[in-house]
């Protein structure tokens, strides 16, 4: 990784004990969000918890950040990010928290300091509406939803 960008954090009351997210490989796409809570939480089947992270932070403009599941949480224990991608706001300085559900048939615990969810950066493009009688023509036109075929 050569070109990072530099993000103000503050580590809140909560969360002091942990160390602050980190990308675990050389070219990871997310950091690893981890649970700031004392005791550990039971998220009981199709039950959804909201994680507090015990992070705030200020992303430059121009970019958000994305919380999104741990592939081996979904696979291994049906647990998945409900809103995923959550969506963090460069204008956002709250707790970043990650909204956790148990997809499975069993219970499942999500113990202190657990990494629960991963973060993305991402560069945001904001758009500004130009209202128009017709739109130009396409192939595609108004086809979508499998239009192209199933196979
Ligand atoms: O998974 C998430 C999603 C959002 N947020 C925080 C950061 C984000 O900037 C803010 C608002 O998120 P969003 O716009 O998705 O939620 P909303 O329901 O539209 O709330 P609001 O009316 O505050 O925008 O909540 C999180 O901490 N985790
Ligand atoms: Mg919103």
């Amino acid at each position: 990784m050569t070109d990072t960008l530099s993000i103000h954090v503050t580590r809140l009351p909560h969360g002091q004990n942990l160390p602050l997210p980190k990308y675990e490989t050389e070219q990871s796409a997310g950091m690893d969000l981890m649970a700031a809570i004392d005791a550990p939480i039971e998220l009981k089947p199709l039950a959804r918890t909201l994680v507090p992270t015990g992070l705030a932070m200020a992303l430059p403009k121009g970019y958000e950040a994305q919380v999104r599941p741990r592939s081996g949480l979904a696979a291994k224990n049906g647990v998945s990010v409900l809103n995923s991608p959550g969506t963090i706001d460069a204008d956002y300085r709250g707790e970043v928290k990650v909204i956790l559900v148990n997809l499975s048939d069993t219970p499942f615990t999500i113990e202190p300091g657990m990494r629960v969810a991963q973060m993305v950066i991402a560069p945001v493009t904001q758009g500004h509406w130009v209202e128009v009688d017709t739109l130009d023509e396409t192939a595609r036109g108004a086809g979508g939803f499998g239009s192209t075929g199933t196979r």
